[in-house]
């Protein structure tokens, strides 16, 4: 493994933020450039709204794609040719208007919201890109519980009403809506979604017996998030309530079970949701927990958490003036972005680049439909306070104790 950048490149890369060749031996990266700044997560809580935001910047360049997922899925051999590939996402050197020197004003970010989950992926980060600006959005857990519900689940099987032609994802699901009738119902593939609910649920046998035996009935938030508190109880030291971090997130279970079903299904379609959807899925709350998962960030990295919440039409513009302040941009205002850009990736209107007018979100909202029972809510809420997880953030973002709608 190797280490292409010396101490005295630290970020922030607004400098230099790209190799040229005087400033690296390895000239396979000559002209690539890296990311001054990473949206890390959380997924679900708003990371396609700031990313976009930030790119009304004058000084912010788009990478190719809001995400990579490199530092989570890819960053073991830190090889150049694989540092390369990453970088790769990047524009190169002349985009930036290098000075002659070598320095410039531009700086460019990317968001995978898979990172945060990802200790490892703190330290790899900080050996590559010391002094990368870290950025979390955050959001009413319960909130993003049920988006993430919605989302990798209701939409992955197709019972959200829309179906996955809605969708942006690429050709690979092609095949999986051919298999699809009319009403969004699986018919060829009732194995296949059996074997995805078991995966799914793994530790809680009781939800297969109640709810998921029956082709036609799809796994509830309710029975999702009743399972997973009482996984992460019993992961739980019973005196500490410490919560040990691999039952956050951990995946190995679902790997295991996973392998068996991919033999069981060569078509591999399988191996697609496992690595997109299943664990995500397996971890709704696990992922709410906020001040678990920023622990190994904050020893590591300089870190910035942004409310959701406060990312308003009318009230935004400070905190992505204060988000730009810290990744090291000039002032900007950043008030006519918010209020023309919109909410992106917003659930009925789902895509990383999608944005949905404020308008409209605020009406849809006021329309509720498909919220959360008001006692799962509360119940939801005691079950972060029993891990410390809802008092540390719950006022400054002004999470709400009773149901949002
Ligand atoms: N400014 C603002 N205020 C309130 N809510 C907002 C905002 N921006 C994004 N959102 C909601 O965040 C959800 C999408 O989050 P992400 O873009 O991080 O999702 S992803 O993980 O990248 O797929 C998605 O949530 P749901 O609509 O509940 O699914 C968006 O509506």
């Amino acid at each position: 493994t190797t280490t292409t950048t010396s101490s005295s490149d630290e970020l922030p890369y607004n400098s230099r933020p790209c190799y040229t060749s005087s400033t690296t031996t390895d000239t396979l990266l000559t002209n690539y450039c890296r990311p001054s700044y990473l949206i890390i997560g959380a997924g679900k809580a708003g990371t396609s709204s700031l990313y976009n935001y930030l790119l009304d910047h004058p000084d912010v360049l788009p990478a190719e794609s809001k995400q990579t997922h490199y530092w989570k899925y890819d960053h073991k051999p830190n090889s150049v040719n694989s540092l390369k590939k990453y970088y790769a996402h990047f524009p190169r050197s002349w985009e930036f208007h290098l000075s002659p020197d070598g320095t410039t004003q531009k700086v460019v970010g990317e968001s995978s919201p898979g990172y945060l989950t990802d200790e490892m992926a703190a330290t790899y980060i900080k050996r590559e890109l010391p002094g990368v600006k870290i950025i979390v959005v955050i959001r009413d857990p319960v909130e993003r519980a049920m988006s993430s519900y919605r989302y990798n689940y209701l939409h992955m099987i197709g019972t959200d009403g829309r179906g996955l032609n809605g969708n942006t994802k690429k050709k690979s699901h092609t095949s999986r809506r051919k298999k699809r009738t009319k009403d969004n119902v699986p018919m060829e593939n009732e194995d296949e979604r059996y074997n995805h609910l078991e995966a799914i649920i793994s530790d809680s046998g009781e939800i297969i017996s109640s709810s998921a035996t029956s082709a036609s009935t799809h796994v509830t938030f309710s029975e999702f998030v009743k399972a997973e508190m009482a996984f992460l109880r019993s992961c739980a030291d019973p005196n500490t309530k410490n919560i040990m971090k691999s039952c956050l997130t951990d995946t190995s279970t679902l790997d295991a079970q996973w392998s068996n079903i991919t033999k069981a299904t060569p078509s591999g379609e399988l191996k697609e949701l496992k690595t997109h959807s299943s664990y995500l899925v397996r971890s709704m709350l696990g992922r709410g927990f906020y001040r678990n998962q920023l622990e190994g960030w904050e020893r590591e990295h300089d870190v910035k958490v942004v409310c959701v919440e406060h990312l308003t039409r009318d009230e935004g513009g400070a905190v992505l003036t204060d988000v730009a302040d810290f990744i090291g941009l000039a002032d900007f205002d950043f008030t006519d972005t918010l209020k023309s850009k919109g909410v992106y990736n917003y659930g009925r209107n789902t895509g990383y680049g999608r944005s949905t007018t404020w308008d409209e979100f605020e009406r849809k909202k006021r329309a509720g439909g498909g919220g959360i029972d008001e006692n799962l809510r509360a119940e939801l809420i005691e079950f972060y306070k029993e891990f410390g997880e809802w008092d540390y953030f719950a006022s400054r973002c002004g999470w709400s104790n009773n149901n949002l709608e």
